[in-house]
C-alpha cells in the first residue's frame, strides 16, 4: 500500500542531502572562484607592483640567450633580485616568484633551484605569453616558501604576461604563488554552515512538512479503508450483481427457449391445421363432419363431388339424407353399438346422391370426444367403391365363370353343388349331377377351325341353358364338358329326363358359319346321396358315368354304378399295362388280305395289331388304340407296327411271298404329334422296303379340312408312299377338301358294306362313294365284306378292291404265308 510518510521521509531526506550537497557545493565553488578572483586581482596588482619595481632588474635576463647555462643562480645579481622581490613580497600572501622569458626558461625564482627550468609546455606558461593571464590551484604537501619550508597548503599560481610601461610588448611571464590555505579553510567552515544552515532549514521544513504529510497519509489511508471498503462492497456489489444478471439471463435464457418451444409448437399446429385444412379438402375421400347430435358441420370437396350435395344442402341436416334404405335398421344398430364400444365403425355401406342413384361406399366414422370425454363430433371418411365394386363383380365373374359361354366354371359349379349339397342334408333332399362331354368335338375343332370350335361351344351351352330351371347350374368345366347341377329333384328319372333332352337336342344339326354340323354327347349322371356324399365324389361318379358311355358307344346317358368305377379302374389297370406293351414284346401284328374284286388276286394287306396281354389275353384294337391315343401311346404303337410291317413284307419277299402292297393305319395323333415323315423315312430306309408298297390309311375324320394334316399328307406322299382315305363316308368331307388331298383310294366304311344288298339307303351312299372316287379318279376299296352278294353289288357297282370275311380274316404271318404263297 502506498505510504506517503514514508516516500516524504525519503524523498525529503535525499532531497535535503542534495540540497545541502549542492548548496555546500556551489557555495563553496562561488566561494572559491571569488578568492581566486581576488587572487588573481591582488597577483595581478602584485605583478605591476613588482614589475614596476623591479623589472629594470630582470630586463637583462630576460634579453639574455635563452640557454640555462648562461644563468647562475647564485650570482650575486640573482641573490640581490631576490632579496629585493622577498622585501617586496613581505606581508602578502605570496610564497613564491618565478620569472620566465618567453622562450620559457625560468630566469628567476625566489627558490634558486628552479632557475633555468625550461616551463615551455606548460598551459599556464603559454597561455600568459600570449597574453592571457592563467591560473592554477594545487594543494602541496610541502612546499618551499621563501624563508622556510610550509607543509600542505593550498597554493594559487598565476602566470601573468608582464608588459613594462614603456613597452607594448610582452617581454617576459611572472608566475606568483600566493598562498590560499587559510581563505580556503574559511571556505571550508563557511561551507559546512552553509549546509548546516541548509539542513537545519530544510530539516525544519521537512518537520513541518512531515506533520503535513502524515496527516495528508493519515487522510488517504483512511481514504484508501473507506475506498476499498467501496471497492470491496462494490465488488460484492458486482458479484452479487453479476450473480443476478446470470440468474436473470438463465431465467431469461429458460423463458427464450420455452417460448421458442411454443412458437414452434404453435407453428406446427398451425401448420398441422393448414395441412388439415388442405387434407380435408383435397383428400380424395369425402368427409363429413358433424357434431354430437350428428348435425353435419363441415363437408370436403369430395363429398360433394360424390353426393352431389354442397355444404349448403346438408348444413345442419343429419347424414340420414344419404340413406339408400337398402340397409336393414339392425345394420345401422350395429353400427352405433360399433361407435358406443370403440369409437369406430368401419365397413361398406350403400347410399343415395342427390340423384337419386344408389352407390357402395366404404366408410370408417371415427368418434371425437373433448377434453371431459365427452362425444364432441363424428368424423366419417368414405370412398366411393362404384368402380371397385363393378370390378370386384367383374372379376368375380371372371373367376367364376367361363369367359366363352359365361357359364360357371368349375370353381362356381363346386361352390354351389357344395351349397346345395349342404342344403339337400338339411332338407333330406336328392339332387343330380349330370356330366356331358361333347362326342368327337377335339375332329371338329382339329378340321373345322377353333373359332367355328368355340361357335359351336357356345350355341351348345345356349341351347342346354334354355332347358335348365334357374335353380339349378349349368357349368362349363373343361373344352367340351359341361356339368349341370339338378337341386332338389324329386326323383332320378327327372334327372334321365334331362339328360335325353340333352341328346336329343344336340342330336339335331346346327348351321355353323355355313357348315352342317351334326354333334352328339356323352353323358353320365350321379345323385346324392346314392352316388356320393361330398361334391368331388358325385362329379367324379357322374365323370365315370359319361366316361362310360363315352366308351360304349357314345351319344347316350348313363346313371352312375359302381361297376362304373371297376370299369374306370380297368383302365387305369388296361393303360399302364399297354405302356409297357412294347418293352414285353406283347404286341403282333395281323394282316388282312385285300384282293382284286374282280379277279380274287392278292393286291396287299392291311397290318392290324394286336395285343397278347399275359393278364388279360388277346386284346382288340377297338379296346386298346383309343386308350393309346387318350395317353399319347399311340405314335411309340404306330412307329412299332409300321417297322413291324415292313419288315415282314421283306421277310416275305426273302421266303418268296411277294405282297405288292402293305397297308398300315395312321391314327390322327400320330399325324399331330412327332415327326411322322422322318419316322416313315427312316423305317423304309432301315428296311429297305420301297415307298410304292407301303400303304398309308388315315381316316375320313382326321383329314377334314385340316390344312396342316393336309401338309402332313403331301410329306408322306411326297415320299412315294400310297395314301388311303378310312372309313369313307363317315365323315364330312367337303368335295373341294377332297379334291385337294394326295390320295389315291378311298375306303368304304364298312357300316355301308354291312346289308348293304338290304339297305337302299346304304346301296346309294356306296354307289355315291365309288362315282365320287372315280370324279376324283381314286381307286375304291370295299372293308367288312363278309358275303358274296355284297361282293356283287360291290363289283356291280365298279368297286375294285375288296378286303373282308369273306375273303380271309386278319392271319398271322404265318398262316398268310401257308395261304397265299402259293396263289
Ligand atoms: N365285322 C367285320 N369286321 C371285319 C371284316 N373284315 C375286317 N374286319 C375288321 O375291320 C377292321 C378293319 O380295320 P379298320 O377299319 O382300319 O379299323 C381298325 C383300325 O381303325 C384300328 N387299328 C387296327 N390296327 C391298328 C393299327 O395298327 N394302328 C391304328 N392306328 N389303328 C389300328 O382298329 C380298328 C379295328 O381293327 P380290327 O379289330 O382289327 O378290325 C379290323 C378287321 O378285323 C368283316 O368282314 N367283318
Amino acid at each position: 500500500m502506498f505510504n506517503l510518510t514514508r516516500y516524504y521521509s525519503i524523498a525529503s531526506l535525499v532531497c535535503i542531502i542534495i540540497a545541502a550537497a549542492v548548496l555546500g557545493m556551489f557555495y563553496r565553488h562561488e566561494s572559491v572562484n571569488s578568492l581566486i578572483k581576488m587572487a588573481e586581482d591582488r597577483n595581478a596588482a602584485l605583478t605591476r607592483v613588482f614589475g614596476n619595481a623591479l623589472w629594470p632588474h630582470f630586463s637583462p635576463l630576460l634579453k639574455q640567450p635563452a640557454d640555462r647555462k648562461m644563468i647562475n643562480p647564485a650570482s650575486p645579481q640573482i641573490a640581490s633580485l631576490r632579496r629585493q622581490v622577498v622585501a617586496l613580497m613581505k606581508d602578502t600572501a605570496t610564497a613564491k616568484v618565478k620569472v620566465y622569458n618567453m622562450d620559457g626558461l625560468t630566469v628567476f625564482s625566489t627558490e634558486a633551484k628552479q632557475i633555468g627550468e625550461s616551463k615551455a609546455d606548460n598551459a599556464g606558461f603559454l597561455s600568459a605569453a600570449l597574453g592571457e593571464q592563467a591560473f592554477e590551484l594545487t594543494h602541496r604537501n610541502q612546499f618551499s616558501a621563501f624563508d622556510r619550508e610550509i607543509e600542505s597548503r593550498d597554493l594559487l599560481s598565476s602566470y601573468i604576461p608582464f608588459v613594462p610601461e614603456d613597452s607594448k610588448q610582452i617581454e617576459g611571464v611572472v608566475e606568483l604563488y600566493s598562498d590560499i590555505t587559510p581563505f580556503l579553510a574559511e571556505v571550508k567552515r563557511t561551507q559546512w554552515l552553509v549546509v548546516l544552515v541548509v539542513v537545519g532549514v530544510l530539516s525544519l521544513l521537512y518537520s513541518l512538512l512531515y506533520l503535513v504529510v502524515r496527516r495528508a497519509n493519515l487522510i488517504i489511508k483512511e481514504q484508501e479503508a473507506k475506498l476499498a471498503s467501496s471497492l470491496a462492497r462494490i465488488e460484492e456489489d458486482n458479484q452479487l450483481l453479476d450473480q443476478r444478471v446470470n440468474e436473470r439471463t438463465l431465467e431469461l435464457q429458460e423463458l427464450n427457449r420455452t417460448l421458442q418451444g411454443e412458437i414452434a409448437e404453435r407453428e406446427r399446429a398451425e401448420e398441422g391445421l393448414r395441412l388439415s385444412a388442405k387434407v380435408f379438402e383435397n383428400t380424395v375421400e369425402g368427409v363429413i363432419i358433424t357434431d354430437a347430435e350428428t348435425k353435419i358441420l363441415a363437408v370436403n370437396r369430395a363429398f360433394s363431388q360424390v353426393t352431389g350435395y354442397g355444404i349448403e344442402d346438408v348444413l345442419n341436416l343429419t347424414p340420414q339424407i344419404l340413406k339408400s334404405g337398402r340397409h336393414e335398421p339392425e345394420f345401422y344398430e350395429d353400427m352405433w353399438k360399433s361407435l358406443k364400444q370403440s369409437g369406430q365403425w368401419v365397413g361398406e355401406i350403400w347410399n343415395k346422391r342427390k340423384t337419386g342413384e344408389i352407390y357402395p361406399e366404404r366408410l370408417t366414422i371415427g368418434v371425437v370426444r373433448d377434453t371431459t370425454g365427452e362425444v364432441g363430433h363424428y368424423v366419417g371418411v368414405f370412398s366411393d367403391i362404384s368402380d371397385v365394386k363393378r370390378t370386384q363383380e367383374r372379376l368375380d365373374f371372371l373367376a367364376h365363370h367361363d369367359l366363352l359361354t359365361c357359364l360357371p366354371n368349375r370353381l362356381l359349379f363346386n361352390q354351389r353343388l357344395k351349397q346345395s349339397l349342404a342344403l339337400a342334408q338339411r332338407n333330406n333332399r336328392q339332387l343330380a349331377v349330370v356330366f356331358i362331354d361333347l362326342d368327337h368335338f377335339k375332329n371338329v375343332n382339329d378340321t373345322l377351325g377353333h373359332d367355328l370350335g368355340d361357335e359351336l361351344l357356345k350355341r351348345v351351352a345356349e341351347e342346354l341353358s334354355e332347358h335348365v330351371r334357374t335353380s339349378d347350374t349349368l357349368a362349363r368345366i373343361g373344352g367340351d364338358e359341361f356339368i349341370l347341377l339338378l337341386d332338389e329333384i324329386e326323383a332320378p328319372r327327372y334327372a334321365g329326363a334331362i339328360a335325353e333332352k340333352f341328346l336329343e337336342l344336340l342330336s339335331h344339326s346346327m348351321m355353323i358359319s355355313g357348315y352342317e354340323i351334326v354333334i352328339s354327347a356323352s353323358i353320365g349322371v350321379s345323385f346324392y346321396p346314392s352316388d356320393g356324399q361330398d361334391a368331388a365324389t358325385l362329379v367324379k361318379n357322374a365323370d365315370t358315368a359319361m366316361y362310360y358311355a363315352k366308351t360304349h358307344g357314345r351319344n347316350s346317358s348313363h346313371f352312375y354304378a359302381p361297376a362304373m368305377s371297376e370299369y374306370a379302374r380297368e383302365r387305369v389297370h388296361l393303360e399302364a399295362l399297354l405302356r409297357r406293351s412294347i418293352e414285353r414284346n406283347e404286341l403282333l401284328l395281323h394282316y388282312q388280305p385285300q384282293v382284286d374284286i374282280r379277279t380274287g388276286k392278292l393286291l396287299g394287306a392291311e397290318a392290324l395289331v394286336r395285343w397278347n396281354s399275359p393278364e388279360l389275353g388277346i386284346v382288340m384294337p377297338v379296346r386298346f388304340i383309343p386308350v393309346a391315343e387318350d395317353i399319347g401311346f399311340i405314335s411309340a404303337l404306330g412307329e412299332w407296327v409300321l417297322r413291324t410291317a415292313c419288315h415282314q413284307v421283306k421277310e416275305w419277299d426273302e421266303s418268296g411271298f411277294v405282297l405288292p402292297t402293305i397297308s398300315v393305319n395312321l391314327s390322327m395323333k400320330q399325324l399331330e404329334h412327332g415327326d411322322i415323315i422322318s419316322t416313315v423315312f427312316s423305317i423304309l430306309e432301315e428296311t429297305g422296303l420301297s415307298a410304292e408298297r407301303l400303304e398309308m390309311e388315315v381316316t375320313e375324320s382326321t383329314v377334314m379340312d385340316n390344312e396342316r394334316v393336309l401338309r402332313v399328307l403331301e410329306g408322306l406322299r411326297a415320299l412315294g408312299i400310297q395314301l388311303a382315305v378310312d372309313d369313307f363316308g363317315t365323315g364330312y368331307s367337303s368335295l373341294s377338301y377332297l379334291s385337294r388331298l394326295p390320295i389315291q383310294k378311298l375306303k368304304i366304311d364298312r357300316s355301308f358294306i354291312s346289308n348293304v344288298t338290304n339297305d337302299s339307303s346304304r346301296e346309294a351312299i356306296v354307289r355315291a362313294i365309288i362315282a365320287l372316287a372315280n370324279a376324283l379318279n381314286l381307286q375304291t376299296i370295299a372293308e367288312g365284306i363278309e358275303t358274296e352278294s355284297e361282293a356283287k353289288f360291290l363289283r356291280q357297282e365298279g368297286c375294285q378292291q375288296a378286303q373282308g370275311y369273306l375273303f380271309s380274316r386278319p392271319l398271322p404271318p404265318d398262316q398268310v404265308l401257308a395261304r397265299w404263297l402259293d396263289v
